[in-house]
């Protein structure tokens, strides 16, 4: 088994007095895994991914991430390990409509400073490697829901951070879509790309995760890994 790319230890957070979202949460994720984090809603799946997208900071314990400790970061730190050594995917794609695919798929590598032709040239092969080359001068909102996705995907992507975040990634899919999408995260983790990924699409969680955990009332439920395909 790989080293661990995701080590949270014992972590709780509270957002108030009630009932605390994460409570005691331990879990180590391995390079090389895609885990599904599945749970009733209100169970805490997105406070996790928070938390390992340095978004939020626990109320006690440790989120480490490729090496970093993600809660002790400052806000500047913050930024920069959000740039490199994360990508992010959301339900609803999250993608800027006046900008073309390409532009989006752009937008990582220069906010991380990547020389101009380095960049264009990354886009192009990250394009062509998710099949969506031929909408680079498009417009998102010309593309389907799968399609979008995958620009999504292209720009979670492009500074080749080692874990790949994904909210909810089919949420908005009608289901040609989301089996498009389950197809390519699947392949993703084919060709060795880690993923956590949240959703309550269980045909996803079936199809893609090599591991799947179950969240209730904040704590680990369930911890299934996945006979290999
Ligand atoms: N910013 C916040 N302020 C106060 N309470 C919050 C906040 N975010 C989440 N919570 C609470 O924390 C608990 C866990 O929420 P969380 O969003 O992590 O659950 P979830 O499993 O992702 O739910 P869903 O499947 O509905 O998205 C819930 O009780 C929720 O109301």
């Amino acid at each position: 088994m790989s080293a661990p790319i995701i080590e949270i230890h014992d972590v709780s957070k509270r957002y108030d007095a009630g009932r605390p979202a994460l409570a005691g949460l331990s879990l180590e994720v391995s390079a090389g895994e895609a885990l599904a984090v599945l749970g009733p809603s209100g169970s805490g799946k997105s406070t996790l991914l928070n938390l390992v997208a340095g978004l939020d900071k626990p109320s006690e314990g440790g989120v480490t991430v490729d090496g970093v400790r993600v809660d002790a970061l400052s806000e500047a730190a913050l930024a920069r390990y959000r740039r490199e050594r994360i990508g992010m995917v959301f339900q609803f794609f999250n993608l800027l409509d006046d900008l073309t695919v390409e532009d989006n798929v752009l937008l990582p590598a220069q906010l991380a400073g990547m020389p101009r032709g380095k960049a264009r040239a990354r886009t192009a092969e990250l394009l062509e490697h998710l099949g969506i080359a031929r909408h680079a001068r498009a417009f998102p909102g010309r593309l389907s829901g799968g399609e979008r996705q995958r620009v999504a995907v292209a720009r979670a992507l492009m500074n080749r951070p080692p874990l790949l975040l994904a909210d909810e990634p089919t949420g908005a899919l009608d289901t040609s879509s989301a089996a498009d999408v389950r197809e390519l995260l699947v392949d993703l983790n084919r060709s060795g790309q880690t993923i956590l990924l949240v959703t309550h699409d269980t045909a996803l969680a079936a199809s893609c995760a090599t591991r799947t955990i179950e969240l209730v009332d904040g704590r680990i439920a369930r911890d299934v890994r996945a006979v290999a395909k």
